[in-house]
């Protein structure tokens, strides 16, 4: 392992993952990897998760796409340098931010949406010019060999490796040095994930999970409510990160929720859910027989009805759950929904504000003014009002967690942001070394209050810079013009002195020592009583 990682840190050391046009080149072929071979991509997906081709295609390979597209299209944008805002000092400069590649990427992919999980975050880290090495999750089989077939036939075959491999191959892989990790996954093995990364002092991207609450104002629509919320719970049999985990509604609405989700789900998945081409499967029977055991000492008001040999999980919802209860202790990741009656919406924020920060948290009201309350008054890796999911599809949208809920983010310019370094550069030149004597020793009053003056004053308008720049010129004329008429001595250089006090060129030897970068230097009370508070 320890070579086939060091092959992938001499592709990206030999230069060739940097030009934009062969950024550009993988990213096309990666978009040609996706459209040849749809139908591959698709059968892996329906396999690994009992998933529909038209279900796979739009939750998984349209965001691909998309991503693919948008990053294309803005690429040579975002690899530009940003021209940095200057001060008094750096003036005639030149300041900007460089945006870099990090190095060697690892991404650890998840199994529940095991295309776009590890797709989505390599887009971005080719995209910013590092070369990656992915690791697929062993339990979504078929999709992780998939990418370590597909992919070099497509991408560069050193700057992009694709590790297969369970626990210990995981776990030997985060023995060695990278220089960025982003993990999704659930949040026990992101702590895992983090110490293993400390070591190296790497950074980490940790895209995590949580109980993301939903609350139902009475102020709403409760058909569409229900209808989206139905989507959003039960879409990939509940095996979402941002699925709404749980309810909170004030009592009266909880027969109606339970009604019209009951209705809904009839109209998504027909009278035998079954037999429904829409409705997904458990990924194994671990995951099964953990959800199995949340439904203990639940009231099931609808659904309930389980098959271990096929890993079916009907869509539930529970009513009246205790806050105490085990489902609602730990993220579900299942086709369950318990209502947790509230008195209203401020004890759902407080509800809300005593757990973990979710991924997300999802707002159903007419009301504006709710929806803006109860978004300043909670935390949560991201939030959408009125739907669910749907801010995951939004590229302009940072994606990630909060808290426990996970660290970074990602998605469209985010992506690139995240698998690059901020570079900051100034390039000065070798001239004007007179002016600088301002910070060099011996330190004075007179040199702190230069220093602030250039440093700390913020002038109203940018042009305002200029013309300061303009008059500081001309007093320094001025006074060099003085000083050559009538030289006059100053043997205390740390003293404020009177106004306009001049240093002269130095005499001793001792003097000239520190003062090579000699130049006058007019009193800063004096010229600032000129400018004055004009700026
Ligand atoms: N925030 C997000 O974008 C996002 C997306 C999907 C899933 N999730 C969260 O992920 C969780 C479900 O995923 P999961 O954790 O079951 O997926 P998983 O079992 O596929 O594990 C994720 C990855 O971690 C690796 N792994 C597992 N145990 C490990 C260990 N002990 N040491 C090192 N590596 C290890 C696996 O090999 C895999 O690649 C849920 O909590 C869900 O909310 C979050
Ligand atoms: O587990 C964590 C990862 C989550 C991945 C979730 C992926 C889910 C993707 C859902 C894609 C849905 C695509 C639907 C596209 C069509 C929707 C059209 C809606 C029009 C809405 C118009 C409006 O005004 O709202």
């Amino acid at each position: 392992m320890e070579s086939r990682i060091q092959r992938v840190r001499d592709a990206f050391a030999s230069g060739r993952s940097r030009p934009l046009r062969f950024r550009l080149q993988q990213l096309e072929a990666l978009r040609r990897m996706v459209q040849e071979r749809e139908k591959d991509i698709l059968q892996a997906i329906g396999a690994d998760l009992c998933k529909s081709e038209f279900n796979a295609y739009s939750q998984e390979v349209i965001t691909i796409l998309g991503e693919l597209d948008l990053v294309l299209e803005n690429l040579s944008e975002w690899v530009t340098a940003t021209p940095a805002k200057k001060n008094l000092l750096t003036m005639l400069d030149e300041a900007y931010v460089q945006p870099e590649p990090l190095g060697v990427v690892l991404i650890i992919g998840a199994w529940n949406y095991p295309f776009v999980l590890t797709i989505q975050p390599l887009i971005g880290a080719i995209a910013a010019g590092n070369a990656v090495i992915i690791k697929p999750s062993e339990l979504s089989e078929k999709t992780a060999q998939l990418l370590a077939k597909l992919l070099p036939q497509y991408l560069d075959q050193e700057l992009y490796a694709v590790i297969n491999g369970g626990i210990p191959e995981t776990t030997e892989l985060l023995k060695q040095r990278f220089d960025h990790i982003l993990y999704t996954g659930n949040t026990a093995v992101g702590r895992i994930v983090m110490e293993a990364a400390a070591k190296h002092l790497t950074p980490v991207t940790l895209e995590l999970g949580g109980k993301s609450p939903c609350y139902i104002d009475t102020d709403c629509d409760l058909d569409v409510a229900c209808r989206r919320i139905t989507w959003g719970k039960y879409m990939n049999c509940g095996q979402t990160c941002i699925a709404p985990d749980y309810v909170l509604c004030e009592p009266s609405l909880q027969h109606q929720i339970v009604q019209k989700i009951k209705e809904t789900v009839k109209e998504f998945y027909g009278e035998n859910i079954k037999e429904s081409p829409d409705y997904e499967r458990i990924i194994n029977l671990r995951h099964f027989k953990r959800i199995l055991n949340l439904l203990e000492g639940q009231k099931i008001a609808f659904g309930g009805e389980t098959d271990e040999a096929t890993r079916y999980v009907a869509p539930t919802i529970l009513t009246d759950v205790d806050p105490e209860a085990r489902v609602m202790q730990e993220e579900i990741f299942g086709p369950i929904l318990p209502i947790v009656p509230v008195k209203d919406a401020d004890e759902a924020i407080k509800f809300i504000n005593s757990r973990e920060k979710p991924l997300a948290f999802y707002i159903f009201s007419h009301n504006d003014k709710l929806v803006r309350r109860m978004i300043n008054s909670t935390s949560s890796g991201g939030v959408t009002a009125n739907d669910v999911i749907m801010h995951f599809t939004l590229s302009s949208l940072p994606f990630g967690g909060v808290g426990s809920s996970g660290m970074g983010a990602y998605h469209g310019k985010y992506s690139f942001d995240t698998f690059s370094h901020q570079r900051p550069c100034l390039l000065k030149s070798l001239k004007r070394e007179g002016a600088n004597k301002l910070r060099y020793p011996p330190n004075s009053q007179s040199k702190v209050d230069w220093a602030k003056f250039f440093i700390l004053k913020r002038f109203n308008r940018g042009k305002l810079g200029l013309l300061l720049l303009a008059l500081l010129g001309i007093v320094a004329a001025v006074l060099l013009k003085l000083r050559l008429r009538c030289p006059v001595s100053s043997d205390d250089h740390r003293s404020h002195g009177p106004a306009l006090s001049l240093r002269v060129r130095p005499d001793t030897t001792e003097e000239r020592s520190y003062s090579n970068s000699w130049l006058p230097l007019p009193n800063y009370s004096s010229v600032k009583q000129l400018m004055n508070q004009s700026f």
